[in-house]
């Protein structure tokens, strides 16, 4: 019988889903999990990557069995992930060598001070597109190598391998050390700083700075195209092609049918993540924003994107609810903030791992500023908010300096995008219509779309474009004076918080 669906894994920050869809795109059924966060020490940040797999298998396994489905009715599978996290396991043992290194773990701040020192930052921005900094993978290989004894005792023993969460994943469905492939793709090796973004090719300059081997990383594949079938003797029990892998913030891009140059999105999850896609320029930002792959198709031809990454939106909520416990869950921010008519004079910079775009700035750390007898809760829940909207405000501003790249309209997903209040609060902010897809799931949607692409399920990218359905547009009612005025003690507030650290922290 005709294999009638498709499937995608979505191994995020905070929790793995699996999704599977029909032809149409429909969601048939879909499972989600969350997995543990550890935080060791401050500014650490880590995941057990067999917590991870086993939660892989688990949705899968969920969302098949609520749709009445076995593994061997999916076309294909696609995967999308957190990007820049770094696992390393045992290619014998097949077991991780301790835990993953998040991409919001900032412990490599001093290794990426000493090699700007030494290199200065134009050859890590010319070769990568990247600043060198905690966030991307690089430095964590680096730290792995010089203070995990584990890790340098598999790399001398020559069974070391290392990936982002796609390799790591794709690498165990496929079998494992019984010729599971180790590859990944042009997405997330973009992210790595070991990357040449022209030539998308592992780069040797950079791979010597690091100090890392190429035979411990996986091989770069498009981002459509099959990267092998899921073992039939694993607990999926069938072969399955693997067909697209994208890291999680270009599945989005992807899932919202930005195929070409001059479209945008905007995620909020844990971060918050906007990528305009340029086409096949490979466009460089003067203004604190990264160059990045959008996706690479099955022929080779590749896309790429300019990125503002925040490092912290939903994550702010979370923090709010688990550690001021202000809220018992991430909704009820919203209600909460709606106490107060605004935010009272208080601004919130969130800077926990830093500030990523467009400031790098590792030694920023957050703050809340403008506080008084008269601020209460529901000041601080407007003000996480608002924090969220001024951070993409500071992102767009950058685009729209970088010649060319003024946006007209934004598209949103993630589940922050459920909060009515931050999305107004954002069309305000931007000055521009917020427009918010039927699918807010646009990053497994995203995955689903590069492997069903892939194995010829659905015959091209344009045929897409029509499953792609506008629920909800918000549009500016702030005047000018109020947004500038806003803006400008949002600036005042982040100058505040920027160079906090010094040597002796
Ligand atoms: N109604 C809401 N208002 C504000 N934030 C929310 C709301 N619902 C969820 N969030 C936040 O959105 C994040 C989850 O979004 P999601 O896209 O699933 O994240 P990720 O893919 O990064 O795991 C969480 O950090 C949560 O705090
Ligand atoms: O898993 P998310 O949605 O928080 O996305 C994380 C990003 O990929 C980090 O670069």
């Amino acid at each position: 019988m005709k294999r009638r669906y498709v499937g995608a894994i979505d191994q995020g920050t905070t929790s793995t889903r699996f999704f599977i869809y029909d032809h149409d795109c429909n969601v048939v059924a879909q499972a989600q999990r969350e997995h543990k966060q550890y935080f060791p020490q401050p500014g650490w940040v880590e995941h057990d990557a067999a917590e991870i797999l086993h939660n892989a298998y688990e949705v899968t396994q969920r969302a098949l069995t609520k749709a009445g489905l076995t593994s061997g009715d999916l076309a294909a599978i696609g995967v999308t992930n957190q990007r820049e996290t770094i696992v390393a396991w045992d290619g014998q043992t097949a077991a991780p060598l301790g835990r993953a290194i998040v991409w919001q773990d900032a412990r490599t701040a001093e290794i990426c001070r000493a090699l700007e020192k030494k290199h200065g930052p134009e050859l890590f921005w010319r070769v990568c597109g990247l600043p060198v900094s905690t966030y991307f993978s690089a430095a964590k290989i680096k730290w792995l190598l010089e203070n995990s004894p584990a890790v340098a005792r598999t790399a001398r023993d020559g069974r070391l391998m290392l990936g982002t969460m796609d390799a790591w994943l794709i690498w165990r469905l496929t079998g494992g050390r019984h010729g599971g492939v180790h590859a990944t793709d042009a997405t997330n090796a973009s992210r790595t700083l070991l990357m040449d973004i022209q030539n998308v090719a592992w780069d040797e300059e950079m791979l010597g700075v690091f100090g890392v081997e190429r035979q411990w990383l996986p091989e770069i594949r498009p981002s459509c195209g099959v990267y092998g079938h899921t073992d039939p003797n694993g607990p999926l029990e069938a072969a399955v092609p693997i067909a697209g892998n994208l890291g999680d913030q270009q599945a989005a891009l992807f899932g919202q049918c930005c195929f070409d140059a001059g479209q945008a999105k905007n995620t909020y999850g844990t971060g918050c993540f906007l990528l305009l896609n340029t086409g096949s320029r490979l466009a460089r930002s003067q203004g604190g924003l990264l160059s990045t792959v959008a996706f690479q198709e099955a022929d080779g031809a590749v896309s790429y994107a300019l990125e503002g990454s925040v490092a912290v939106a939903g994550s702010l909520v979370q923090w709010l609810r688990d550690n001021l416990g202000l809220i018992r869950s991430a909704h009820e921010i919203e209600p909460l903030a709606r106490t107060v008519a605004d935010n009272g004079g208080l601004y919130l910079v969130p800077a926990f791992s830093g500030l990523f775009a467009p400031h790098w700035d590792a030694k920023a750390r957050g703050l809340m500023i403008g506080l008084t007898h008269y601020i209460n809760k529901g000041h601080i829940a407007r003000a996480a908010l608002e924090a969220v909207a001024m951070q993409t405000w500071e992102v767009v501003r950058a685009m729209t300096d970088d010649a060319g790249a003024a946006l007209s309209q934004m598209r949103v997903d993630g589940g922050m995008v459920e909060n009515e209040l931050l999305m107004q609060f954002q069309s305000d902010i931007l000055d521009l219509p917020v427009i918010k897809p039927q699918n807010t799931e646009t990053t497994v949607l995203g995955a689903a779309f590069a492997a069903g692409l892939a194995v010829g399920y659905w015959s091209d990218k344009q045929s897409l474009r029509a499953k792609a359905a506008v629920e909800k547009t918000w549009r500016p009612t702030m005047g000018q004076a109020q947004r500038q005025r806003r803006v400008a003690a949002w600036l005042r507030a982040v100058e505040r918080a920027k160079g906090w650290l010094v040597e002796e922290d």
